[in-house]
């Protein structure tokens, strides 16, 4: 069930009226429900439990708002961090360390050792080079840092080509060709347990044959591993699972995504680990707007909305579609584009869309917001940075503040030579 709801004719987060929201806290304002994001960790849980032995490590950079980690640790998540900043976040809100797994490929050696001593779960080497560096931090320590290796299987996942992780030419992970020579010099490093292997193809996946094709070759060369003596009991294969961003889209469902991952991995005798992200948090968010103005265009009218690229750059940067609804529609349509108020063209949410009509002063949301949106804002424009509010059944509450551009300024300084 959506919990994003028209209830009398007002859009509604669980039982609250977003325009409640937006007159308390203001906008543009991301707005998330518990209830969402909740359903949606039990509904992927549930659709590997055919898969057998499983960790879920909730992909912070998706939405790493303390409060929604929060959510997820009670859900019995742990997190896929990609920097110590992500991992101390997943510390704050309450997740184990030791259910924490750390990918990225420039993790430094300072992020490292603070990991290392942290008791971080997993390590995902994303090098031979890493491998042997986080060997040596750990050995210093007298500690043992626990690893798997992120291979790159070279399956374009068939997603937008910023957000493709698998192929040859990216930067992730070693080349598959190298991986065995790579793992078994690793496998035998002090400081390290090197006890899987880990794989991730690309973020909003479509269709399931580029997974199931990535994750058989991973079988593979865990059987070649395994022929020459080595010991895996880990397989992560990371997240990417696609959703919805337009009304009536289809795609494969998370109980079709356990079934082929349930098919493919039925005789490898590991623990599964997965990192889901936008599937937990795309469509357990919204990002409340007002509409400043509605110009005249050359052809349509601009509908010009207090949110801008620098609160959700999915549409600047991937070309992205987020439907965009009238909090309050009056039933009329129209034709138009969306825009923002940064001074840049690709500050556009949507382009000739024919969608609900809508005057200065109404509300819209920006739909499917919750995955890549508040955590990809910044301040340019010297705007504000985007507040975030947690939605549970009644209640309400702001997780993040608008960061005020003054509290940035007060950041600055001029050299005394210019004084
Ligand atoms: C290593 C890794 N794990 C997990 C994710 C989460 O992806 P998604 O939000 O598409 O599930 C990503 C992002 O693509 C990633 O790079
Ligand atoms: N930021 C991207 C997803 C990146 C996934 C991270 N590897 C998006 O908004 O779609």
């Amino acid at each position: 069930m959506d919990h994003f709801q028209y209830h009398e004719g007002v859009l509604h987060a669980e039982n609250v009226p977003l325009p409640v929201i937006a007159d308390a806290v203001g906008t543009p304002v991301y707005v998330y429900s518990e209830a969402t994001l909740r359903r949606h960790a039990r509904v992927f849980r549930e659709a590997l439990t055919p898969a057998g032995s499983t960790h879920f490590a909730f992909a912070v950079k998706s939405n790493p708002n303390l409060a929604v980690l929060r959510v997820l640790r009670d859900e019995g998540f742990g997190a896929d961090v990609v920097s110590i900043g992500e991992a101390r976040r997943a510390l704050a809100a309450g997740i184990p360390a030791a259910d924490i797994v750390f990918s990225g490929v420039g993790k430094t050696d300072a992020e490292m050792a603070e990991a290392v001593e942290a008791g971080i779960g997993q390590f995902n080497l994303e090098s031979e080079e890493e491998g042997i560096e986080l060997a040596r931090i750990a050995a210093e320590r007298g500690l043992t840092a626990t690893a798997a290796l992120r291979v790159n299987p070279d399956v374009d996942a068939g997603t937008h080509d910023k957000i493709s992780t698998g192929k040859a030419d990216n930067k992730f992970g070693v080349p598959f060709f190298a991986a065995k020579d790579i793992f078994s010099r690793l496998a035998g490093l002090p400081g390290l347990n090197l006890r899987g292997l880990a794989v991730h193809i690309g973020s909003q996946i479509t269709n399931l044959d580029p997974s199931r094709a990535a994750f058989a070759k991973m079988g593979g060369l865990m059987a070649d591993l395994r022929r020459d003596g080595f010991v895996i009991t880990h397989m992560d294969l990371g997240g990417g699972l696609g959703v919805p961003y337009r009304e009536g889209e289809m795609l494969p469902t998370p109980a079709e995504y356990g079934a082929m991952v349930a098919d493919v991995t039925r005789d490898w005798r590991v623990t599964l680990m997965f990192e889901p992200g936008r599937v937990i948090t795309g469509n357990s968010g919204v990002l409340v707007s007002q509409v400043v103005r509605v110009k005249r265009g050359a052809n349509h009218p601009f509908i010009v909305v207090d949110a801008a690229m620098n609160d959700l750059a999915r549409p600047a940067m991937y070309d992205a579609w987020h439907d965009v609804v009238a909090v309050a529609p009056t039933g009329s349509r129209t034709t138009a584009n969306v825009v923002g108020p940064i001074c840049e063209s690709s500050d556009t949410f949507a382009k000739n869309r024919e969608m609900d009509a809508v005057q200065t002063g109404d509300l819209v949301a920006f739909r499917t917001a919750g995955a890549y949106g508040a955590t990809m804002a910044n301040t340019y424009n010297s705007r504000p940075l985007v507040p975030e509010v947690l939605v549970s059944g009644d209640r309400y509450a702001v997780v993040a503040n608008r960061i005020d551009p003054a509290t940035i300024l007060a950041a600055e300084q001029v050299p005394d030579w210019l004084k």
